[in-house]
């Protein structure tokens, strides 16, 4: 047994892990080697350049996909282990990216998130509906809740969606590019309501992200990947070891790390 079994704010690691596909019978690697955590009130920002892995990374730890090699720990017990039902109400992923524009309300959206604890005839109980009310509430939707989600702009379905996985009160969430699509003000209010989640439930919440510099203003861990590994650590931490420097080196731009930013170089007058 892992040492790890016994650090009670530890909801998820990963032992060993690679993760990749099979293509034409053989393996096709995308990371290996991943020993990582997820805790109780945390935010993890996944942060990478395109194709380095970060959605394999997701789909592998929500069990969509089987890691090539190695294990992924869920509140102690293999992930493997779980049956589909006993992992909807322990771990969620969003793919909030491709958020499906229907006639759905917000409150019939919201409320698919207490399937996993209804019964077989699908009923809500009273505390189900005060579950959904409260969630819908948190996300500030609550006097849109009758309004269908083609009616709402790209930000407030976000919410609905952030809205759905709280009603689903799941230990782990896990978001797949939460901020695309969206302006400033939205991308910024999401990943602080995604922080406060996490802080306010206790909850561990992992996203992948392009927005380097907020991640590094909001995360308590930062997940860096590159084409061949991870650094893992908080800001402060992997601005000490150059990671930033490393991943994200390029003759376009620097990273100047006092300022956590990027520099363009040779801007055209
Ligand atoms: N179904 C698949 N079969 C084989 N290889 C795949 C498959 N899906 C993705 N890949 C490969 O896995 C690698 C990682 O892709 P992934 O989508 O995880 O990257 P990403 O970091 O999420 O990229 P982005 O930032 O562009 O979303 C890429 O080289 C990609 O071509």
């Amino acid at each position: 047994m892992s040492a790890l079994n016994h650090d009670s704010s530890i909801e998820l690691y990963t032992e060993n892990l690679t993760i990749g596909y099979a293509r034409h019978g053989h393996p096709l690697m995308v990371q290996e080697h991943l020993q990582l955590q997820l805790r109780k009130g945390e935010l993890v920002c996944l942060v990478g350049p395109n194709g380095c892995g970060k959605s394999t990374l997701l789909h592998t730890l929500a069990g969509l996909q089987k890691p090539l090699a190695g294990s992924i720990i869920l509140q102690d017990k293999d992930l493997c282990s779980y049956s589909t039902p006993e992992k909807a109400k322990l771990l969620s992923l969003t793919l909030t990216d491709r958020v499906e524009v229907d006639k759905m309300s917000v409150f019939d959206l919201v409320s698919m998130g207490r399937y996993p604890y209804t019964n077989r005839f699908g009923k809500f109980s009273p505390d189900d509906i005060t579950t959904i009310e409260q969630a819908i509430e948190q996300v500030h939707l609550s006097e849109k809740k009758k309004w269908s989600l083609d009616t709402l702009s790209d930000g407030e379905r976000q919410r609905a969606m952030i809205a759905k996985v709280l009603a689903q009160a799941t230990p782990v969430l896990l978001f797949d590019e939460p901020t695309s699509h969206l302006d400033l003000t939205n991308r910024v209010s999401t990943l602080l309501l995604l922080k406060t989640v996490a802080k306010a439930f206790q909850v561990a919440v992992l996203l992948s992200t392009h927005e380097l510099e907020m991640a590094m203003q909001l995360a308590d861990q930062i997940w860096l990947m590159s084409n061949e590994s991870m650094a893992v650590g908080a800001t402060e931490q992997l601005i000490a070891n150059g990671s930033f420097q490393h991943v994200f080196q390029s003759d376009l731009f620097t990273f100047d790390a006092m300022a956590r930013r990027f520099i363009i170089h040779n801007v055209p007058e």
